[in-house]
């Protein structure tokens, strides 16, 4: 029995489990016809369990897994924060944009976490200690540090590249983990859309399933918490939080891909990933299968955002640090570079701030370690059925946030024309994308330099055509574990850990999104939003003055060569000409 695992808990050994007055309460949980009983797993698996856990090798790991639960009367469960207290996590992905805002809720919401060993990789030149230092001195931070200044400490890097054989973590790590590791994240991934298969499939299943087989390992594991997408299983309708069967049984594909080579595998890739846009939902959905295999060694819980937006509320509105999802979209529509998209204006955005996943994930960590659900919970992260936004709304907040906080060197004044009609959105394509890249590119030529607009909108069309599958019809994401999750919370977790999107107020989130792209992505300055805006007062003038000599040109030509324009523009100018002796000739008589 670990008493720093959690003061105010009552910590019991599993043996007790299903005797126990809280456990026998147990939690019927719907998920799509499914039944998870919270406390039922102790009794089907008391047995292997009240033993310890087997490792890979069939020996059985010397301590047994400690166990948090409310037994006796009067005692109660331990808050989420009490929970982490003494806790060694082991996070994936923790440089990426998912895994650093965990890691910093972790340290700050808290902070008796005992520590945080990540696995990173050394990357573009930089080796895995430089890249966390860089990390820890991110904005992102700053609130951590000034708590506490050694909070460093508490980050444990261990070296590993996901996609080599056993994660590439030296034999000492794997030691070091195996005796202290609590809880596990799983958040990195392959998160591109145009991902060859192979690699897809090495990242996102084969080191799912060497990271499953490690914590197998973990003497002390309480949870294993693996991030999925809602978009897994895209080619549903009606998505519940259940694991669908997978598209094809993992073990075989990975067998079949590895004699391939990279040309056969290209080829046969639309075949195998069917009806679903790409490789990664697809990878993404074999990986919840291998996952969901593992429910009865492991205490495991699945989250599936939907889109990762930027921060809500923390630690503070609005951060953001990449142009994945609709990040890019937002920054070159406030660049006045994309000014159509192929979007269904009544299609519901389903975002989801990164805080609001966070939030839940450490939740969901609780409550598999703490209650631990009979089998794998599956968890919709998502916002459209509970606080429903819509992409029409989002374009128009979008355009008018970058209006009123104008992104520095805009290309054009931001404006935007979504739409669901192919034809209407080429035609616009040609008009505001190509058409003004062809008369910049030609200027810049004039000028001596390297033409660069056509390029940009080649790489910009290339990335919203991944993108618009998702922006282009509506899902429906069943979320009752999401409610069932809430409930169980004290109302201090529920304000400090919180993921109720109910609460989100879209417009203001948009305007803070809009406004941490430009502080966080493009690095811009907010004391520069005078001159950014006197910009685009001057990009205003120019489209008036063009539009106006385009209409004298065009007009001109007609003029020339047809005598029915001439009869037109001599009556117009005529009518002009008597409006103006009327009103002039009515103001004398008024004087
Ligand atoms: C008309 C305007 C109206 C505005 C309102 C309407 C909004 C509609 C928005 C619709 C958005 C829909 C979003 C749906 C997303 C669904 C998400 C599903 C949920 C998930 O589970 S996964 C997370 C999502 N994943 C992604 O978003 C990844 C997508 N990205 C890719 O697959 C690749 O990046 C891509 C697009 C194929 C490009 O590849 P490549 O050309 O090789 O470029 P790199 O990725 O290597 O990037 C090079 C360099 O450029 C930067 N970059 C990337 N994207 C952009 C961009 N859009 N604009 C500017 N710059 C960009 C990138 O950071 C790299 O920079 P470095 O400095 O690192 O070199
Ligand atoms: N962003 C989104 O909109 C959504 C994301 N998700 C899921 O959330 C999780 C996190 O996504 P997000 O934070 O946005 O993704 P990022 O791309 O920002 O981060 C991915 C992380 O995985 C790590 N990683 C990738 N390849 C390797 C490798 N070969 N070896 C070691 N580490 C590697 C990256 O490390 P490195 O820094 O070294 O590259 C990085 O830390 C993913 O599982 C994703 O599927 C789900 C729904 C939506």
């Amino acid at each position: 029995m670990r008493a720093s695992v959690c003061s105010a808990a009552v910590v019991c050994r599993r043996t007790r489990g299903p005797t126990d007055g809280r456990r026998r309460r147990a939690h019927r949980i719907p998920a799509g016809g499914g039944k998870h009983a919270a406390g039922g797993r102790n009794q089907r698996q008391l047995s292997t369990e009240s033993s310890g856990h087997l490792d890979r090798s069939g020996e059985q790991a010397t301590e047994k897994q400690p166990d948090i639960c409310s037994g006796a009367a009067g005692s109660r469960m331990a808050s989420i924060t009490e929970y982490y207290a003494g806790k060694s996590v082991l996070i994936t992905g923790a440089t990426g944009f998912m895994g650093k805002v965990l890691v910093e809720k972790l340290l700050w919401s808290c902070p008796n976490v005992k520590a945080l060993y990540i696995l990173v990789r050394p990357k573009a030149g930089q080796s895995m200690e430089q890249r966390v230092s860089d990390m820890m001195k991110c904005k992102l931070f700053d609130r951590v540090r000034e708590a506490n200044p050694d909070f460093h400490k508490k980050i444990i890097p261990i070296s590993s590249e996901l996609t080599q054989p056993g994660l590439s973590i030296s034999p000492e790590d794997v030691e070091k983990l195996s005796a202290c590791i609590n809880i596990v994240f799983h958040c990195a991934a392959t998160i591109r859309f145009d991902e060859p298969l192979k690699h897809a499939l090495q990242l996102n299943v084969i080191a799912t399933q060497e990271l499953l087989s490690l914590a197998q390992r973990m003497h002390h594991l309480e949870a294993f918490i693996h991030i999925s997408t809602a978009y897994a299983n895209c080619n549903r309708k009606h998505i519940d939080e259940v694991i669908y069967p997978p598209p094809v049984e993992p073990k075989k594909l990975i067998e079949s891909l590895e004699w391939m080579d990279d040309g056969m595998v290209q080829d046969i890739t639309p075949r195998l990933i069917g009806d679903r846009p790409n490789t990664y939902t697809y990878t993404k959905a074999l990986a919840e299968y291998v996952v969901q295999q593992e429910q009865d060694k492991l205490n495991i819980g699945i989250i599936r955002p939907s889109i990762v937006g930027a921060s809500w509320q923390e630690p503070f509105p609005g951060w953001i640090d990449n142009f994945n999802g609709p990040s890019g979209v937002f920054i070159a529509a406030g660049k006045g570079i994309l000014r159509t998209m192929r979007a269904n204006n009544d299609a519901v955005a389903d975002l989801i701030p990164v805080d609001v996943v966070v939030n839940l994930t450490l939740a969901v960590g609780w409550y598999t370690a703490v209650h631990r659900p009979k089998t794998t919970l599956v968890y919709n992260c998502t916002s459209g059925g509970i606080n429903p936004f819509h992409w029409g709304e989002i374009e128009h907040h979008v355009i008018s946030s970058f209006k009123r906080n104008p992104l520095e060197q805009a290309f054009r004044r931001p404006n935007a024309n979504i739409t669901s009609n192919y034809l209407i959105n080429q035609y616009w394509i040609l008009v505001s994308h190509k058409f003004p890249a062809l008369i910049y590119d030609l200027f810049l030529r004039l000028c001596g330099q390297k033409p660069q607009m056509m390029r940009i909108f080649n790489r910009l069309h290339k990335a919203i055509g991944l993108l618009e599958y998702f922006s282009s019809q509506d899902w429906e994401w069943n979320s009752d574990n999401i409610s069932m999750l809430m409930s169980q919370l004290t109302p201090e977790d529920r304000t400090m850990f919180n993921f109720d999107v109910r609460q989100l107020n879209w417009p203001e989130y948009i305007e803070n999104y809009c406004i941490g792209t430009k502080k966080y992505v493009l690095n811009e300055d907010m004391s520069d939003i005078p001159a950014a805006r006197q910009h685009l007062r001057k990009l205003r003038n120019i489209r008036y003055t063009f539009n106006t000599l385009l209409v004298v040109f065009i007009w001109r030509v007609f003029i020339a060569r047809s005598q029915m324009a001439r009869n037109i523009w001599y009556f117009v100018v005529s009518l002009c000409f008597k409006f103006l002796s009327y009103f002039r000739a009515s103001s004398t008589l008024t004087n």
